[in-house]
């Protein structure tokens, strides 16, 4: 899950990371506890798996039905993370990491930098199904992990995690995150001459899938990374603009052919834009 940069400013103060929560790491990383999830957390992740699998079927990346079938996601219950990682490392190095919730900026890009993706140690309740602000463990193992399981996305994460760390350094985070967020959180790529899901905050949501590829509402633009680097974002709702990829494995080598920190420079003589604008927008048809 992403907050816009200043919330997580406040909400954990300046650059330094605060002391982790009780019982977590340096790394802010806490045991599953998977023995500990309840019927009803087995059953969310049940009928979450279920509903959304069917949903997806045809509205999805075609890699992310790969990802679920080589990690055996389709098991019933919430996966044990022991049991998933051998799976995925075996595939492209990566481990899930569970964490207590959102955890400082800084924190998660070293994660990511190092193949390791936080998950969330809980899940929704019962009333939350079809859209949840927090990134839970359906959103981040569900939405996030399968593609995990795709080479060019394992690397496409890793470098998004050196980029994090540099970005905090150069004091740039909150246009990084932008890319983070327009990509890998509610990315929507072309597939077949159709619009394909493939950002994990959308393959997570029951409501937004329906709506990121259905509803005549929010726009969809051709993907522009200097326009993404200056386009902000709602954390809290349905997305107003989608950015849309040729191929999703294209969006490594747009972004790896680019010197973020030389845009970042230019950007900030240009005023952000808002997530509903349109100005000189390279506008797709639905
Ligand atoms: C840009 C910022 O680093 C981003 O919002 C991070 C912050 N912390 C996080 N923490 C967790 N557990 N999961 C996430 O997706 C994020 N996103
Ligand atoms: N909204 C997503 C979860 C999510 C939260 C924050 C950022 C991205 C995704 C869901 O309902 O599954
Ligand atoms: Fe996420």
């Amino acid at each position: 899950m992403l907050q816009n940069d200043n919330h997580q400013r406040e909400r954990h103060g300046a650059l330094a990371s605060p002391t982790p929560p009780t019982g977590a790491a340096e790394d802010w990383t806490v045991p599953q506890r998977w023995d500990e999830l309840t019927a009803e957390d087995h059953w969310v992740w049940d009928t979450l798996f279920a509903r959304q699998q069917t949903l997806l079927h045809g509205r999805a990346v075609e890699a992310f039905g790969q990802g679920l079938d080589v990690l055996h996601l389709s098991r019933p219950g919430v996966p044990n993370f022991d049991e998933l990682n051998d799976k995925l490392h075996r595939r492209t190095g990566w481990t899930v990491v569970a964490v207590p919730g959102l955890v400082p900026d800084d924190v998660f890009f070293r994660h990511l930098s190092e193949r390791r993706f936080p998950a969330g140690n809980f899940i929704r309740a019962a009333d939350q199904l079809d859209y949840l602000e927090e990134p839970d463990v359906f959103h981040d193992v569900f939405g996030h992990v399968p593609l995990l399981a795709q080479p060019d996305v394992a690397d496409f994460m890793q470098a998004l995690g050196h980029l994090g760390l540099e970005a905090v350094e150069l004091g740039a985070l909150h246009r990084l995150a932008r890319l983070y967020w327009y990509t890998v959180e509610f990315g929507l790529a072309r597939e077949n001459g159709a619009f394909k899901i493939y950002g994990a905050g959308i393959l997570s949501s029951f409501g937004e899938s329906h709506y990121s590829l259905e509803s005549a509402k929010p726009h969809r633009l051709n993907f522009d990374l200097r326009r993404v680097l200056r386009t902000g974002y709602r954390t809290d709702s349905f997305q107003l603009s989608y950015f849309v990829i040729d191929r999703f494995e294209d969006v490594l080598k747009l972004v790896l052919r680019n010197d973020l920190s030389a845009l970042y420079e230019e950007l900030d003589r240009s005023p952000d834009l808002s997530p509903c604008s349109i100005e000189e927008a390279d506008l797709l048809a639905a």
